[in-house]
């Protein structure tokens, strides 16, 4: 995905989408992505199986490690009930900044905590913010971090039994050492959903979900 993506989409966005519609943001950045230039947004089709998740799971409390412009925090907050908490998590400024700006106009803030900073000194802070667990955690940030954050989630108390990691990306760009451990873990019940590469229908991805039985 090109350098400057982010500010490319932002402008796209101040000059074509309706305010105050999650809707319409998402299906402009997927017009946009489609059309112009794909970003690393989970998409459309993947986007579809991550809210039936949701909706499945009817979860309280979510956190999102991966924020890039905001695109799945939407699609999340969008099928959320009311009073529920939902954290997102991004470690670069110059994204967190474009998508503070897109929830914003999308009329989400009410919605969406975002934090900025690493993945790995935001997950010990939760408890302390009043949060006992997550009840769904998308994990679409840096792959080699997938493994290593689901286990300082755990070992913070964070996941309870049922709690859902839904985990993009793990045939493409792949992240082996986390499917690896959480297929052959006993405290993890695992099912892939194959799929595409947003926007990308020639190549093959896929989304893992596990559900937490502790
Ligand atoms: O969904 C994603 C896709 C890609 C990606 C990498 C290389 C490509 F050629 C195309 C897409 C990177 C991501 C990085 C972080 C979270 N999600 C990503
Ligand atoms: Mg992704």
């Amino acid at each position: 995905t090109a350098e400057g993506f982010h500010l490319r989409l932002l402008e796209h966005v101040r000059k074509t989408v309706k305010p105050g519609d999650a809707s319409n943001m998402i299906a402009t950045i997927d017009n946009y992505c489609y059309t112009v230039e794909s970003g690393m947004n989970v998409g459309d089709v993947k986007g579809k199986i991550l809210d039936d998740i949701v909706l499945e799971t009817n979860p309280t409390t979510v956190l999102e490690l991966g924020t890039f412009c905001g695109y799945s925090a939407l699609r999340i907050a969008r099928n959320l009930p009311e009073n529920s908490r939902f954290f997102t998590v991004e470690f670069n400024p110059e994204h967190a900044a474009v998508a503070k700006e897109i929830i914003h106009t999308a009329g989400m803030d009410d919605k969406i905590q975002m934090l900025i900073g690493p993945s790995q000194e935001m997950i010990p802070q939760f408890k302390g913010m009043g949060v006992s667990h997550f009840d769904l955690v998308f994990v679409d940030h840096e792959k080699d971090l997938y493994k290593p954050d689901v286990i300082l989630l755990e070992k913070e108390g964070l996941l309870k039994k049922g709690s859902v990691i839904v985990a993009d990306n793990v045939v493409y760009p792949g992240s082996p050492d986390y499917i690896d451990y959480v297929r052959n873990n006993p405290k993890f019940k695992s099912t892939n959903y194959m799929s595409e590469l947003e926007y990308h229908k020639d190549v093959v991805d896929a989304i893992e979900k596990s559900i937490y039985i502790g």
